[in-house]
């Protein structure tokens, strides 16, 4: 069994926690987050798997352009809450004795020494409770595997006397060798709701997603594995998801791209979102209930799928 790697924690001049999990066995995968927040995650062979606008604020409660924030308690403008609610722009704090995680599979990344771990947890505060009135714990653990896999399980718990629903994402920024050259499967056939058309429903028709203009969708049901193939960097990024039934595909493009403050104007050709989400159907938990969800990323060489990823393969595992 590989030693528990300890996650280093630093704090830099304005007091921002800066936390870096190391590869268990010592390669060069890393993942790095900044006021719990992650920015970045790279693999064995140092590459960059996550985008992060060369002009986000590192300022909370100002959100981070990149990495992987985290939407709770409300997906975008769907709700009386400030878009994608109040968690991506707090700092989350370290939780050394995080109740255990509950798991079916042994691939759960519940057992630490699989991985180098670290256990993060959000409360309301004041202000939160004003906005929305209700208390909970939010959990996130994040486990960088051996070879290099990232895990994030996260658990919202009710420990307040009356239920709540919420709706959530986590917001994945993937980094891209360029758009025009990424495709999406998994998703093929699927319904989805348009953000650019008043979130109408359609179907998906084509074979798999690809880019020559803006995408902002929703995808309901999805299974549980989705593939990014990026044909110039050979490579494919397979998000694995469990509780999570939506997914949410968006690229800016050009002219959304000029209008953020927070973003290069050529940045979109390097990013896309796939976000694992629970949006059409919101979560409501009683009074000392808790709700799971978890994503699981890796990358396999292109040369695996030889840019024939099999849809049908990549539903069913
Ligand atoms: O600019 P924000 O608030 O980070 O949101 C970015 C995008 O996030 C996506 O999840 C939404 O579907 C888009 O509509 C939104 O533009």
């Amino acid at each position: 069994m590989a030693a528990i790697q300890e996650p280093l924690v630093t704090r830099d001049a304005a007091g921002l926690e800066k936390i870096i999990l190391k590869e268990p066995l010592g390669a060069s995968a890393e993942v790095y987050l900044y006021g719990g927040q992650v920015v970045s995650w790279k693999n064995d062979r140092g590459e960059e798997l996550l985008f992060l606008s060369s002009k986000t604020s590192f300022k909370p409660p100002k959100p981070i352009r990149g990495g992987i924030p985290i939407c709770f308690p409300q997906f975008a403008n769907v709700g009386a809450l400030e878009k994608h609610g109040f968690a991506r722009n707090r700092l989350w704090s370290i939780e050394t004795d995080a109740p255990p995680i509950l798991s079916s599979t042994n691939a759960s990344g519940s057992n630490s020494s699989r991985g180098s771990t670290v256990d993060l947890i959000l409360k309301p505060a004041e202000d939160d409770l004003k906005m929305w009135t209700h208390n909970f714990e939010l959990r996130m653990r994040l486990t960088l595997k051996r070879g290099g896999d990232l895990a994030q399980t996260i658990r919202v718990r009710n420990t307040d006397t009356k239920p709540f629903t919420f709706t959530f994402a986590l917001h994945t920024y993937f980094s891209v060798s360029d758009i025009s050259e990424v495709r999406i499967e998994g998703l093929e056939t699927l319904d989805f709701l348009d953000n650019l058309q008043d979130r109408e429903r359609f179907t998906e028709q084509g074979d798999s997603i690809t880019f020559d203009g803006e995408v902002d969708r929703v995808y309901v049901s999805t299974p549980t594995k989705i593939a990014i193939v990026d044909h110039e960097k050979k490579r494919t990024i397979v998000v694995k998801k469990e509780g999570l039934p939506d997914a949410v595909v968006w690229n800016p493009w050009d002219k959304k791209a000029k209008a953020m403050a927070d973003f290069g104007d050529d940045e979109y050709l390097h990013m896309v979102c796939v976000e694992p989400a629970v949006i059409e159907t919101p979560i409501t938990l009683k009074p000392g209930e808790e709700w799971k969800g978890r994503q699981e990323i890796s990358v396999v060489p292109s040369s695996y799928c030889s840019g024939q990823l099999d849809p049908g393969q990549v539903v069913r595992g």
